[in-house]
Parts: structure tokens; C-alpha cells; sequence
């Protein structure tokens, strides 16, 4: 769980790129349609720059992409790692007629044209017997099939709250979660009450989506002057520091850019360190604002 150089390491022992490349928020396909050759053509600049931790999700539409990324990249399969999400469903899902974890991982694979992904994580904790025809406890139980058949090498969580993770770490799971997606940034530093510390607490790595709010939709906050001043101190840009604090809170950012200039400044975050004192300013005046941009029904906690 440890950030090490360029890789954390996962409570299961296999490690994962300290920054994660998003393909979904910008990305985002309403449907699989035609390929987007803008997508393809970045994320093959993006790994072949040095990028290797890349995140879809079913519901980006964004696999075949992906994988013909990959492909053209012609950087080796085992270089990289990989994330999908099986989507279940908004909080307001009224019956899903989807495939199960299991099938639609099958579906991504093929859309993706690989054996395996190196992540798979239920996307949201809106899972039930009524909805789904199982509960959240048997979706896992289908991830934990799929990582005993080597079609994932890890398996994880995304969007659940403390008391979503206690159902899957009290059911006495074969294999736990080892990583929890969240909305995490200095402007949202729990996206539920108590969920960070719990999830280290129990050896689950948060990975930070949204993780630059404050330097873009949420820019205009007690943290301008603030990442302005480290900014000058370290001689990086404001993004930079923003991610950075993420990392140096023990948490992985998942970011996107189409930007060339960007996605090299994404690949400098493993090659410094902002100090303690700076740290914890970031993490004090942050916690003066609240910014929410996804699943804003949490903002019943706000
Ligand atoms: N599990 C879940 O429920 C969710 C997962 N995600 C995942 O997380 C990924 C990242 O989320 P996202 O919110 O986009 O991440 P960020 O908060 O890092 O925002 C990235 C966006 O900000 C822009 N940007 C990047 N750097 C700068 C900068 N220096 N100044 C101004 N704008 C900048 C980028 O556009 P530009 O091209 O202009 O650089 C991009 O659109 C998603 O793509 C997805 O994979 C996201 C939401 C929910
Ligand atoms: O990338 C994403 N954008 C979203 C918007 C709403 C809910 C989930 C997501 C994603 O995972």
C-alpha cells in the first residue's frame, strides 16, 4: 500500500503505476460506435512517453480504444496495467438487464482484444438481489472467480463507503479488495465520512479520481495563493503540486490530459516530493472548501 518510487504496492503484494491515466470524464463514449482515433492517437503518445497504468471502464465505451492503443503502442502487454470497471449502476438503477461481473468482463476482454486486465473493480456499491439478482457480496464473489481464472490479476472497489466495504471484508472473502475509487482531492478529502482512513486502515489503496479539482472546475478557493507560492518553491506547475499532494497523502491520482505538455508533467510526479510542512497546508486550507463533481447524493455528507 506504500507508495515506492514509481509504484505503490497492493496489499496482495503485486504492485501498481503510481499514476493512473484515465479514459472515461473527458472520454467518455455513449455508446461503442466508431472508433475515437483522437483517443487512440493520445494514448499511444501517453504510453509511449511512459505512461503504463491506463483506466476504462465498461461504461466508457472506451475498450476498443484501448486496446488498439496497446497494440500500436507495441509496448509489451505485461508493461502495463490495466483497469476496467464493471458498471453497476447509478443509486437510482431501477433492474438491470447487464450481464454479470463475470460476463462483461468476457465482453471487455474481447472488446479490449487481451487475455487479462490487471484491475477489475465493481464501480459503484449500488447492488442488490432487487436490482441485479444478487447482492454486492456475490458480485464480488464473481471477481473473486475471475482472479482465480487469471482473466484479472486484481480485484478491487469503487465509489463504496465504509459500511459498503465492511459487507465485502465480513463476509470472509477469499481474496479482499485492494483498492477503493474515490473522488479524492484536497477540495474532497473523504467522498464519504471516514472512508480514507478506513480503507487504509485495512490495507485497501484509494485511488483518486477527480484528483485536480482544485487547480480546475473548483479553482477560485483558499488554495489559489497557497499552490501559487509552492509552485515558485518547487519550480512545477500548479497541477503538478496538486497531484503531487495526492501521492504524498498516500493515495494514487487517476488524471487524464489530451495535452502532450501535461502528460509529460503527469510522468515528473514520481520525481519529487513536497515537504511535510506543505503537505499539511495543502491538506488544512483544502479542508476550508468542499468541491464535489461526481455522485453528488454523497452530498448529503458535506
Ligand atoms: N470510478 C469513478 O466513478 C470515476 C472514475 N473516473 C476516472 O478518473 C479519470 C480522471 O478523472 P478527471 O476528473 O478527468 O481527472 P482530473 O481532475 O485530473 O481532471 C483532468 C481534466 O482536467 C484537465 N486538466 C489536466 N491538467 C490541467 C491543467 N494543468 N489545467 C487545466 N486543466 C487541466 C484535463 O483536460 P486537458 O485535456 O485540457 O488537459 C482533463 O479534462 C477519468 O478519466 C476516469 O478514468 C472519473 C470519474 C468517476
Ligand atoms: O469517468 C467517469 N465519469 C463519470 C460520471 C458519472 C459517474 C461515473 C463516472 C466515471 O467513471
Amino acid at each position: 500500500m506504500s507508495l515506492q518510487g514509481k509504484f505503490f504496492k497492493l496489499s496482495n503484494g503485486n504492485t501498481i503505476p503510481a499514476v493512473g491515466y484515465g479514459t472515461g470524464t473527458k472520454w467518455f463514449k455513449s455508446a461503442l460506435g466508431d472508433i475515437d482515433t483522437t483517443l487512440v492517437d493520445t494514448l499511444v503518445q501517453a504510453i509511449k512517453l511512459g505512461f503504463t497504468h491506463i483506466d476504462g471502464a465498461q461504461i466508457y465505451k472506451t475498450s476498443r480504444e484501448i486496446g488498439l492503443a496497446i497494440k500500436k503502442s507495441g509496448i509489451k502487454r505485461e508493461d502495463l496495467f490495466l483497469t476496467d470497471k464493471f458498471f453497476s449502476g447509478p443509486s437510482t438503477l431501477p433492474k438491470s438487464t447487464s450481464p454479470n461481473p463475470y460476463d462483461a468482463l468476457k465482453q471487455s476482454l474481447a472488446e479490449f482484444q487481451l487475455e487479462y486486465v490487471d484491475l477489475y473493480l465493481l464501480h459503484t456499491p449500488y447492488i442488490s438481489k432487487e436490482s441485479h439478482g444478487y447482492d454486492v457480496v456475490e458480485a464480488w464473489n464473481y471477481l473473486e472467480k475471475l482472479q482465480d481464472e487469471g482473466l484479472v490479476k486484481n480485484i478491487g472497489v469503487s465509489n463504496f463507503a465504509v459500511e459498503d466495504l465492511q459487507k465485502i471484508l465480513n463476509s470472509n472473502p477469499k481474496h479482499k479488495p485492494v483498492v477503493n475509487q474515490i473522488e479524492y482531492s484536497a477540495y474532497l478529502q473523504n467522498q464519504t465520512p471516514g472512508v480514507v482512513e478506513f480503507a487504509k486502515k485495512n490495507g485497501i489503496l484509494i485511488e483518486a479520481y477527480g484528483p485536480s479539482a482544485p487547480i480546475t472546475k473548483g479553482k477560485g478557493g483558499p488554495l489559489d495563493p497557497v499552490l501559487e507560492k509552492l509552485a515558485k518553491k518547487y519550480n512545477k506547475t500548479e497541477a503538478q503540486i496538486i497531484l503531487r499532494w495526492v501521492l504524498d497523502t498516500g493515495v494514487l491520482p487517476v488524471t487524464t490530459s489530451s495535452k502532450e505538455d501535461r502528460i509529460k508533467a503527469f510522468l515528473e510526479l514520481t520525481e519529487f516530493k513536497l515537504d511535510a510542512e506543505d503537505v499539511k497546508e495543502i491538506s488544512e486550507v483544502g479542508k476550508e472548501k468542499i468541491f464535489r463533481q461526481f455522485f453528488t447524493e454523497y452530498s448529503r455528507f458535506d
